[in-house]
């Protein structure tokens, strides 16, 4: 086990919902470290940068509308195993499968409205944190 980083994103329904605090609150209370923060609305061709790989299937126009719909406000968390870690605070993709307890678990039922994205791996955490913070890079605590 080691420690990582990992790109975690409050998604447009979930800003509009009053989720920010919520989902901040769960990551730092499990004992992650905040290392970058940001509201911003990316526009349409970063979001299709960030979700490249999903291109060739039938929901992604309907993924990238949802996500444009508003903005968004990414993280940096580091932590032990934080890829993995991260994606079990958030739960399943689709929250119908996500167990309570979860983020999507407790706040969601759509996969098309699931409030939060997680890095899967730590080689794809490195290229989200690099293509949403790159310019600005993370904070380093002393
Ligand atoms: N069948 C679907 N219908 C509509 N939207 C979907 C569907 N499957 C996935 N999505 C959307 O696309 C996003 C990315 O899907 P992916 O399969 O990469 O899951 P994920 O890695 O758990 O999600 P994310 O990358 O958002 O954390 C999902 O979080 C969801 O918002």
């Amino acid at each position: 086990m080691s420690t990582e980083q990992t790109y975690i994103m409050v998604k447009p329904d979930g800003v509009q919902r009053g989720l920010v605090g919520e989902i901040i609150s769960r990551f730092e209370k499990r004992g992650y470290k905040l290392v970058g923060l940001k509201m911003c609305a990316p526009g349409q061709e970063h979001l299709e940068n960030h979700y490249a790989d999903l291109k060739e299937k039938s929901f992604f126009p309907g993924l990238i509308k949802y996500m444009n719909s508003g903005p968004v406000v990414g993280m940096v968390w580091e932590g032990l195993d934080a890829v993995k870690t991260g994606r079990s605070i958030l739960g399943a993709t689709n929250p119908l499968q996500s167990a309570p307890g979860t983020i999507r678990g407790d706040f969601a039922l759509a996969v098309g409205r699931n409030v939060c994205h997680g890095s899967d791996t730590v080689e794809n955490a490195q290229k989200e944190i690099n293509l949403w913070f790159g310019k600005e890079g993370v904070t380093k605590w002393a």
